[in-house]
């Protein structure tokens, strides 16, 4: 099974820099958002991020228009019906998500593999609204994905050996490292670090200390890139909340109860970086 054509769906943080490793790498990758607004701003992030290395001399200008030239925003969907692998970026909400996956299934070509870069949501789940389960599979990026090493490789209840495999040698080709997990709430990533995000903003809403110590604990004590606060603003505090309800349902056990005080944030309308104001103010 040859992967030439990638489709990569949502163009927020993550589907952006979704699409620009599998541009690096070679890949023909069309970029689909609900409105041109949204891929204007993700196309935008991209040329950002190929600019700086080009500044940095860690990329030439001829591969940035190389790069920039394989990547093709679009707002329809349908652009589906050519391409061999999708990769979904959009929200975690497991009801978009199975729609949109319904939709996929019905518009793409048979051999074409659907994965999803959920950050916690049950891959089978997300595969039973498909006609193609086997076909479908977590490939789950960090962020930010340009940077992060890692791709989590979650294998559905249904999914193909065959499926697997060329998903953890096209992880390869983007010159990131697969890792194979279970399909459990979270997978590994997010069932260790969430909680301990969580337990940073109880410590915040309990009054233990202030946001900037919290951050300076862990940044300075235990070597933390970023403080918990500050990644929770880097993250998404919508996502964070989402990752949190999922645990708590998924598992049933209410050491996974979300913070009150992210709550009140994401009601706030307050989802950290993307919007400008989180735990911190952004510029
Ligand atoms: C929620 C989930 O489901 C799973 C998740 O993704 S959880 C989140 C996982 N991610 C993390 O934990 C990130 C923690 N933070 C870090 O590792 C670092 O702070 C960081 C890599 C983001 C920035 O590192 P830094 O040393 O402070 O900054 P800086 O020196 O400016 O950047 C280092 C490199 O990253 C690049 N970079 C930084 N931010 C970037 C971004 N948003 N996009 C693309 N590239 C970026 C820089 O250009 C630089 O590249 P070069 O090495 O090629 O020069
Ligand atoms: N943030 C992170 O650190 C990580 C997130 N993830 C996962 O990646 C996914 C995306 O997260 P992230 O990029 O941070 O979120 P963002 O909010 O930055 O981006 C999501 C994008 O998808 C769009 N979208 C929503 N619904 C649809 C749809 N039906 N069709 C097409 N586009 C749609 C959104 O548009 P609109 O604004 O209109 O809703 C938005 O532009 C989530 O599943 C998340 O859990 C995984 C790893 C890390």
């Amino acid at each position: 099974m040859e992967m030439k054509k990638v489709m990569v769906i949502g163009a927020g943080q993550m589907g952006a820099g979704i699409a620009q490793v599998f541009a690096m790498a070679g890949y023909e990758v069309k970029l689909q958002d609900l409105q041109e607004a949204f891929l204007q701003r993700g196309m935008k992030t991209i040329e950002k991020n190929l600019n700086r290395q080009v500044e940095k001399g860690k990329l030439s200008g001829e591969e940035r228009d190389q790069t920039l030239s394989r990547l093709h925003p679009t707002v329809e969907v349908e652009a589906v019906k050519d391409v061999d692998l999708v990769v979904e970026a959009i929200v975690e909400n497991m009801d978009v998500k199975t729609k949109l996956f319904a939709k996929l299934d019905e518009l793409a070509p048979e051999h074409t593999i659907l994965a999803s870069n959920t950050s916690s949501l049950p891959i089978t789940e997300i595969a039973a609204a498909t006609k193609r389960p086997e076909q479908v599979i977590g490939m789950h990026f960090m962020n930010p994905v340009p940077v992060m090493k890692l791709v989590e490789i979650i294998r559905g209840l249904a999914t193909s050996e065959e499926v697997y495999q060329v998903i953890y040698e096209t992880t390869k080709v983007l010159n990131k490292v697969p890792v194979e997990v279970n399909d459990f709430p979270g997978f590994v990533s997010n069932r260790i670090l969430m909680p301990m995000i969580n337990e940073a903003i109880y410590t915040l809403y309990e009054g233990v200390a202030t946001k900037e110590a919290i951050d300076d604990v862990m940044k300075l004590g235990m070597n933390h890139p970023m403080g918990p606060l500050t990644l929770a603003d880097f993250i998404g505090l919508d996502t964070c909340l989402y990752i949190m309800e999922t645990l708590h349902e998924g598992f049933g056990d209410d050491k996974y109860r979300p913070c009150p005080l992210l709550r009140k944030y994401v009601k706030a309308g307050w989802l950290g970086k993307k919007t400008g104001r989180g735990f911190y103010v952004y510029e």
